[in-house]
C-alpha cells in the first residue's frame, strides 16, 4: 500500500482519464493526495467521470485531443492558471483497431500513429516546455502495450508503441539534466473499458487466450494504476526509461493467442 500523502500537493494530468485504466490512475492520485487533471476527446462523459471522481478529492477536466498541439497548449494553460505547476504526466489515452497488415489502409495506419505514437510526444513536448524543463523536475509515465515481440494482429499500435518506448529511452537520457524521470508501463491484457472495443469474434477468444497467460488470468486497472504510481512515486526515484510489463508474463510467450487466424476467420474485406 503507499501512504495517502504520497502524491500530496502534486499535479497530476491523466490523458483518457475518463474511462477504463485512466479513470483508475485518476481515482488513485486522488487518493494518494494529488490534485488531478483529466483530459479526453469527448466532452459530456469527461465531465460525468470528473464529478465521479471529485468525490476523491480536486479534479479539473478539459476536452483535449492529444493529436492536436493548440489544444494541448490550452490545456496547458488552464493547468498553470489553476494550479501553477505539473508534477505528474500520465499518457494513457489511446487506442487501436485489430486488422491484419495486408487490409491496414493509409488513413487506418496513420489514425492509429497519430494517436498513439505522435499525440504522446506532442503532449510530452508540450508540457515538459510549459512545466518540466522550467521547474527542473517532472515525471512522465506513458501507457503502452504488449509489443515486445511484435503484435500480430495491431501492427500500427505496435509500431506506435514501440515508437513511444523508444521516446522514452532517449528523453531519460537528454532531459536527465532537468532532473526529469520517463517510464513506460505495457499492459497485457486488462478487463476494462477498451476491450468492450473488439469485435464479438475477438472477445470470443479472450477465455482460450488466458490460458497462454502464464499467470492464467487477465489484468484489471488496478494492476496497471498500482504500477503507475509506484513509477510516478519517489519509491522509484532511481528509475527512469523503463517499461515495466504488466502482463502475467504474456510478453515472454509468443503465442499471440492465434490472433492472426482469428482475424482471418472473419475479416472479410
Ligand atoms: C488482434 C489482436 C487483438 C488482441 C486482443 C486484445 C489486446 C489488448 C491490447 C490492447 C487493448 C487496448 O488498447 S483497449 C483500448 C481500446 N480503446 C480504443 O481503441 C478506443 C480509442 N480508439 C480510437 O479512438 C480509434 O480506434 C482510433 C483509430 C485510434 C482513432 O480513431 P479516429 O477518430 O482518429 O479515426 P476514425 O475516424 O475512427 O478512423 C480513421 C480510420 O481508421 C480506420 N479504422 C478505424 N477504426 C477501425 C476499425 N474498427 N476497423 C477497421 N478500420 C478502422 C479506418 O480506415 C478509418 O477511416 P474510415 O474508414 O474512413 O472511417
Ligand atoms: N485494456 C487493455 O487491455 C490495454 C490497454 N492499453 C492502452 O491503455 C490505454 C487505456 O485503455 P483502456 O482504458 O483500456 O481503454 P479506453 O478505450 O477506455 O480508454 C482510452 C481513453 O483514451 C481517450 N483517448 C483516445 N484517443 C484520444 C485522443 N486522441 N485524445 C485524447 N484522448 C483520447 C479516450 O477518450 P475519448 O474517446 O473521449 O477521447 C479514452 O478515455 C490506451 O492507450 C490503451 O490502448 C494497452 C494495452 C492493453
Amino acid at each position: 500500500m503507499f501512504q495517502s500523502n504520497t502524491f500530496k500537493d502534486q499535479v497530476v494530468l491523466v490523458t483518457g482519464g475518463r474511462s477504463g485504466i485512466g479513470f483508475q490512475i485518476a481515482k488513485d492520485m486522488l487518493q494518494l493526495g494529488a490534485k488531478v487533471i483529466i483530459c479526453s476527446r469527448k466532452e459530456a462523459p469527461l465531465k460525468e467521470a470528473a464529478e465521479k471522481l471529485s468525490e476523491f478529492g480536486v479534479v479539473d477536466y478539459q476536452a483535449c485531443d492529444i493529436r492536436n498541439t493548440e489544444e494541448i497548449q490550452a490545456l496547458a494553460a488552464m493547468i498553470k492558471e489553476k494550479h501553477g505547476r505539473l508534477d505528474v504526466l500520465v499518457n494513457n489515452a489511446g487506442g487501436q483497431f485489430p486488422v491484419l497488415a495486408e487490409y491496414l489502409n493509409d488513413k487506418g495506419w496513420n489514425a492509429v500513429i497519430n494517436n498513439n505514437l505522435n499525440g504522446t510526444f506532442y503532449m510530452i513536448r508540450e508540457m515538459a516546455n510549459a512545466f518540466f524543463i522550467p521547474q527542473k523536475q517532472g515525471n512522465i509515465v506513458n501507457i503502452i502495450a504488449d509489443m515486445h515481440r511484435g503484435f500480430p494482429g495491431m501492427i500500427h499500435t505496435g509500431a506506435a508503441r514501440a515508437g513511444v518506448e523508444n521516446i522514452t529511452k532517449t528523453l531519460a537520457q537528454e532531459w536527465s539534466d532537468f532532473n526529469i524521470r520517463i517510464n513506460c508501463v505495457a499492459p497485457g491484457i486488462i478487463e476494462s473499458s477498451g476491450l468492450d472495443t473488439y469485435p464479438q469474434p475477438v472477445q470470443d477468444m479472450f477465455a482460450e487466450a488466458k490460458k497462454a497467460i502464464p499467470l492464467k488470468r487477465f489484468g484489471d486497472v488496478k494492476d496497471i494504476s498500482n504500477a503507475v504510481a509506484f513509477l510516478a512515486s519517489p519509491l522509484a526515484s532511481y528509475i527512469t526509461g523503463i517499461s515495466l510489463y504488466v502482463d502475467g508474463a504474456q510478453h515472454l510467450n509468443y503465442d499471440k493467442m492465434g490472433m492472426p487466424n482469428v482475424l482471418k476467420s472473419f475479416l472479410n474485406p
